[in-house]
């Protein structure tokens, strides 16, 4: 009856969210029958049965007044339970094939204070029309189905410099119909989503707590509590906090749990392949019948009952197999549903799994070193293979290709290639003393230049939700990115992991907070009417530094000011999980470049350099 249940709750969800986006004339109703079939030794009569019918305007409305729509991407099946009783739902510089990344040149410090903008990054400056500098050169991001080619930047100064724009970052997308013809995602593509969100929050498996301290806990934070139910600030706090430990240790017991079933499908297969051997006259239905009476007298259970729960270790075993231990804890419990309906359980899904294995394992290793112990359970080596920061390795998309430091993808430009992770900026203090050339004047108070909101650093009193992910006073958690290795001469690009909605800030572009660099990659910026600044990020910075240019990009560098203070921020104009994150570089940039973009679009503006030096 589940099975059923699942499939028709899938099936039944599929129509709703196709029909919702659809055009029906009012009142149109969605009538769910069923069609008896009996054989045709019996009566021959199909019976219809009427099951119910739902109001599609009703429906429609249901939907809409949602906060997440099935048109925004966010899983149907998350936002409506189907009540099935009801029926209704509640590189670079020369022009070869091959681009060398952030070449090894020596960086000049310039004597001028002002520098000339040679080479800079111009964040999100390739979409403005080439009208001079007036604040109206407004160039709207339009939705990402009618967006056009941007008209190409004139030459200004040098190349290799980019820019933040202060006007608009992308906006979300508004929940119309211009998503309605949008693919859901399939369900491998979801379990995959789901395994990096698990990888990369930092709660999702505590260790250490048993269930009895877990429960001992629990039981000290409610004891002052004055009713069944949490009534005052601090008692809500408390049953918050409970809940929040709980549902964390549960998750760690479930990431044992299945371990230590898929773990016991090969100890089924090694008992089986030694009875084999030691009982070689039996017929091999007569083995399996011995194992798995054994199994069902340790486990006091039902031969069907073992069956049916073996069918979904077994889902479990492939999964590991494929995308390794740390995919299978990391998956969460959407594991099971895949495992029991082998919903697109098929050779293209396992193919996609054993490309995450590596790359699973360099996050899990890195964000969360504990989920090794879990493998002492198993007798599995529990060493760390992974060290270092999440982007000191450079990835690869292939299956089975082996992660690379990421200084050794710089060897052949740089033998002594070193970067430094930054969280944030540092001042250059040779150039700018102890002060910060992104600070803008103002009181204590402040309120962002966006959204006209009150902005602070304590969470009660800040009302800016702009890009709350990096800009909030709840602690930041790991964007999921990772650095891989590209397939056509760009050296390393940026890949992400999981989907970047349109207008969600993917990161902040982080370096040496700088001025007078001339010759190398940098972002150039200025605060009000402050003296100009560079960010460089040539050996310190964050993953920023490894996203490359695009002549259609997903992603564009926007200024944004938070708590007094000027950021460049990459926007994501809406990025699906699994692609690289790009951004334009725009033609200052490429301006004197004699490099060659490699980035493969239709709409590319700087492929063909060698015509455009001999024009
Ligand atoms: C900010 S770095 C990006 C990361 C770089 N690919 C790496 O491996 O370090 C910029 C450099 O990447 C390379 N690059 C980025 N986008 C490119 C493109 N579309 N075509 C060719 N080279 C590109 C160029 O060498 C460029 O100077």
């Amino acid at each position: 009856m589940d099975m059923l249940r699942g499939r028709l709750i899938n099936k039944i969800d599929d129509i709703l969210a196709q029909i919702v986006s659809q055009e029906t004339p009012l009142n149109s109703q969605l009538q769910i029958e069923a069609n008896l079939v009996l054989p045709q030794d019996s009566t021959g009569l199909t019976r219809r049965v009427v099951l119910d019918s739902i109001d599609i305007d009703d429906l429609r409305h249901q939907v809409a007044s949602h906060s997440g729509s099935p048109l925004t991407g966010t899983p149907y099946h998350a936002q409506h339970a189907f009540n099935m009783s009801h029926g209704l739902p509640s590189p670079m510089n020369t022009i070869t094939s091959e681009s060398t990344p952030y070449p090894p040149v020596e960086h000049t410090m310039l004597d001028a204070p002002h520098p000339a903008p040679a080479n800079t990054l111009l964040s999100s400056q390739p979409v403005l029309p080439d009208t001079g500098s007036n604040a109206n050169n407004f160039y709207p991001i339009l939705p990402a189905e009618v967006e056009q080619t941007p008209p190409t930047t004139p030459p200004v100064g040098g190349g290799r410099q980019v820019e933040g724009d202060d006007r608009t970052f992308p906006k979300r997308r508004k929940q119309d119909n211009a998503n309605s013809h949008k693919m859901e995602q399939s369900t491998i593509d979801k379990l995959i989503e789901g395994i990096w969100e698990q990888i990369h929050n930092p709660k999702s498996l505590a260790m250490g707590d048993d269930l009895k301290e877990t429960m001992q806990w629990v039981l000290e934070k409610m004891s002052g509590q004055t009713s069944r139910f949490a009534t005052t600030n601090l008692e809500f706090s408390n049953a918050t906090k409970c809940c929040r430990q709980i549902t964390t240790s549960s998750r760690t017991a479930r990431a044992f749990e299945v371990i230590v079933q898929a773990h016991w499908i090969d100890c089924y297969n090694a008992r089986l392949a030694a009875l084999r051997e030691d009982r070689a006259e039996l017929r091999p239905q007569e083995h399996k019948k011995i194992v798995l009476t054994e199994a069902c007298t340790s486990f006091s259970w039902s031969e069907k009952e073992l069956r049916n729960r073996m069918a979904i270790w077994k889902g479990y075993r492939e999964i590991k197999d494929a995308a390794g231990w740390s995919a299978l804890i990391f998956a969460g419990p959407g594991i099971y549903r895949f495992c029991k309906y082998r919903l697109g359980f098929d050779e293209d899904a396992m193919n996609k799994l054993r490309s995450l294995k590596l790359r699973a394992e360099v996050a899990a290793d890195t964000l969360q070193p504990q989920w090794r112990q879990l493998l002492s359970l198993v007798g599995e080596s529990t060493q760390i293979h992974w060290r270092g920061h999440p982007h000191d390795w450079a990835v690869s998309k292939k299956k089975g290709e082996d992660p690379v430091p990421l200084a050794v993808t710089y060897k052949k430009w740089d033998p002594n290639f070193t970067y430094q992770n930054l969280e944030d900026s540092v001042i250059d203090t040779d150039q700018w003393g102890e002060t910060d050339p992104r600070r803008f004047e103002g009181g204590p108070e402040h309120y962002c230049k966006s959204c006209s909101l009150r902005q602070s650093s304590i969470a009660e009193e800040n009302e800016c939700e702009c890009f709350p992910n990096l800009y909030s006073p709840n602690p930041r958690t790991p964007t999921p990115v990772q650095v891989f290795r590209t397939d056509n001469g760009k050296n390393n690009g940026l890949i992400a992991c999981c989907a970047f909605e349109r207008g969600q800030a993917v990161g902040e572009f982080v370096g040496k907070l700088t001025k007078g660099l001339a010759d190398v990659d940098v972002m150039q910026s200025q605060a009000g009417d402050h003296e100009p600044y560079q960010i460089w990020q040539g050996r310190c910075g964050n993953f920023t530094r490894f996203m490359n240019h695009s002549c259609a990009s997903n992603c564009q560098f926007q200024t944004f000011s938070w708590l007094g203070v000027q950021r460049i921020v990459v926007v994501s104009k809406g990025v699906q999980a699994g692609k690289e994150l790009t951004v334009d570089y725009s033609g200052r940039y490429w301006d004197n470049l004699d490099k060659v973009c490699l980035c493969g679009e239709p709409c590319c503006r700087y492929k063909d350099r060698r015509k455009l030096a001999s024009v």
